[in-house]
């Protein structure tokens, strides 16, 4: 599934009415049916139905709305926020069919005498702005925005809450807050951002018969979704022996912090990985093996020091490495000595963060595929902006900064975005606020390096191992094994099994 921005999306429906011979007014009949169809499965035939419509083709999906509720046999009111001159193109031929059937449409032009309306309504669907909007919200629609907000009423906006915008890095005026949106056809890129995402509250795509082909040159950001893990996820010969699951090392862990890359580790066994080593101080061996006995151990002399040529060599036999959780913030060559003489896939996290942003700016020569883990918080340290700006263009971005150091980036968070060296972009959108804690990052390090040992595409072991960290978390509280309260990262390790008999 792709996501978008309005200037994709205007593309993607110019390539369908001109390339797919598709008429608009077909497909603003079948976004309203579909929309209609929705409201009828999940609300009662006995709510009263307010729908206000703009001047756009927001507003022509309302009209075809009201057309099919009607039919379904609810009571509907058709709201005309605007002149009726502004109403045009196939807006205006959906007005005349409404027209045909009902007689209910009022004229409302100013926010009291809406509110004064909407009082008697137990359901409101919002089809004043689309994703055409622009500027500051002009009055009366926003005053009009503002009523709908402070009524008692379940709010359903059309597409996209209005007066939203659609795109990342673009400050919100003013916008409904919507209890349920039928976002039609694709994910705007606003759904999947901190600051937006919540007016959008419940969502749901609906699908108006855009042929995939429309979106191949166009857009470069996908939503992963279960069907895309069950198809790309690898599989296990009959023959499989240990080396074919893939050998990754761990390097971290401070005394203070042998924690960190015990959870990596077992995290990387559970999700499959045919051998794990650890290398890290001599004193931790322990502790670590205590909670690991299938891992095996690489003793390092200290986390500070360039690597030698023999733990270099040693490193060089593994399929892919980890490298930084729990291993202190003391200045350190031991990364870059790592990822200038080893050709291999480098999972970055943690402190490991903070080294790297040491010689980031630098010519530094890189031999290694480097993926980085960063919570919004490390992305503000490695890319000097604040995180508030992060926030507001997460995908914006993640793309420039990957762009320009040639790397991955896996940025975690509610909805984790990953993206490529080319800018090539997917989210997973999986997990629930029981994994913000302490440790659950050192688990998605770990199920990261088994699925980056386990698949050709880095992209897709990413969206993968993202995805199923998000699953476990999901599936242990769906299931009431724990609550988003004492839900721990361990927790989120032995919920993997759950993950891959749901998946298989
Ligand atoms: N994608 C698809 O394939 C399909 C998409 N479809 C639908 O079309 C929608 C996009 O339609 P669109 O382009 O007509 O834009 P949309 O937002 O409805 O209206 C724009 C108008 O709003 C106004 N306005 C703008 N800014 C404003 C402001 N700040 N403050 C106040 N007013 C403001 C301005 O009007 P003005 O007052 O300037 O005349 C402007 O002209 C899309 O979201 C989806 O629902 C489906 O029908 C089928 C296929
Ligand atoms: N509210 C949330 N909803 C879904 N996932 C979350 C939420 N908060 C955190 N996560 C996930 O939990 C993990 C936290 O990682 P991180 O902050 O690095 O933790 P730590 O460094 O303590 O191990 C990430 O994978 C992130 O996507
Ligand atoms: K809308």
């Amino acid at each position: 599934m792709y996501i978008v921005t309005a200037e994709e999306m205007y593309e993607i429906d110019r390539y369908a009415i001109e390339k797919g011979g598709i008429a608009g007014k077909l497909l603003m009949e079948n976004a309203g049916s579909q929309v209609a169809h929705q409201i009828k499965k999940a609300y009662d035939i006995n709510q009263r139905i307010a729908i206000v419509v703009g001047s756009g083709n927001n507003g022509g999906d309302g009209f075809v709305i009201a057309r099919y509720l009607v039919d379904y046999g609810f009571d509907v009111t058709l709201f005309q926020l605007v002149a009726d001159e502004k109403i045009k193109g196939d807006a205006a031929y959906h007005k005349e069919l409404w027209l045909n059937q009902s007689d209910k449409l009022e004229l409302v032009t100013e926010s009291n005498q809406l509110k004064d309306r909407l009082i008697a309504y137990h359901l409101v669907v919002d089809a004043i702005l689309g994703i055409g909007v622009s500027g500051e919200i002009r009055e009366p629609i926003r005053g009009m925005i503002e009523v709908i907000n402070q009524l008692d009423l379940t709010r359903i906006s059309v597409d996209i809450p209005s007066g939203l915008p659609a795109n990342d890095g673009e400050d919100v005026d003013i916008a409904v807050k919507a209890d349920q949106t039928y976002i039609i056809e694709a994910p705007k890129v606003s759904t999947f951002c901190e600051p937006t995402s919540n007016y959008y509250g419940n969502w749901d795509i609906v699908k108006i018969g855009i042929p995939t082909s429309a979106y191949l040159d166009v857009a470069s950001r996908r939503w992963r979704t279960t069907s895309d893990v069950q198809a790309s996820f690898p599989n296990r010969g009959t023959y499989a022996h240990k080396g074919s699951n893939g050998r990754g090392v761990i390097i971290g862990a401070q005394p203070t912090m042998p924690g960190s890359v015990l959870l990596s580790s077992r995290a990387a066994l559970r999700s499959g990985a045919g051998l794990i080593t650890v290398a890290t101080l001599k004193e931790n061996i322990s502790i670590i093996a205590n909670g690991c006995v299938e891992a095996t151990y690489h003793v390092l002399p200290n986390l500070i020091d360039r690597l030698s040529d023999k733990d270099l060599k040693a490193f060089d036999q593994f399929d892919a490495i980890a490298v930084g959780m729990g291993m202190g913030r003391a200045k350190s060559e031991l990364l870059s000595s790592l990822i200038e003489n080893l050709d291999k896939p480098v999972v970055i996290d943690a402190d490991g963060l903070y080294h790297l942003k040491t010689f980031l700016d630098q010519k530094a020569e890189k031999r290694a595929n480097l993926i980085i883990t960063p919570h919004y918080g490390e992305m503000a340290m490695l890319s000097n902006l604040p995180v508030s700006e992060i926030k507001k263009a997460p995908f914006e971005v993640s793309k420039q900064f990957a762009i320009k150091h040639n790397l991955y980036i896996v940025l975690k968070g509610k909805n984790t975005i990953i993206t490529t060296p080319n800018g090539t972009q997917m989210v997973s959108n999986q997990g629930n606020p029981g994994l913000a804690k302490g440790g659950t990052g050192d688990v998605l390090s770990g199920i990261l390096l088994t699925m980056i040992m386990q698949h050709p595409s880095i992209l897709e072991a990413l969206a993968n191992g993202s995805y199923i960290h998000g699953m476990a978390a999901d599936l242990l509280i769906d299931l009431k094994q724990h609550t988003e309260i004492d839900l721990l990262a361990t927790d989120v390790i032995e919920g993997l099994s759950q993950v891959f008999r749901t998946l298989s």
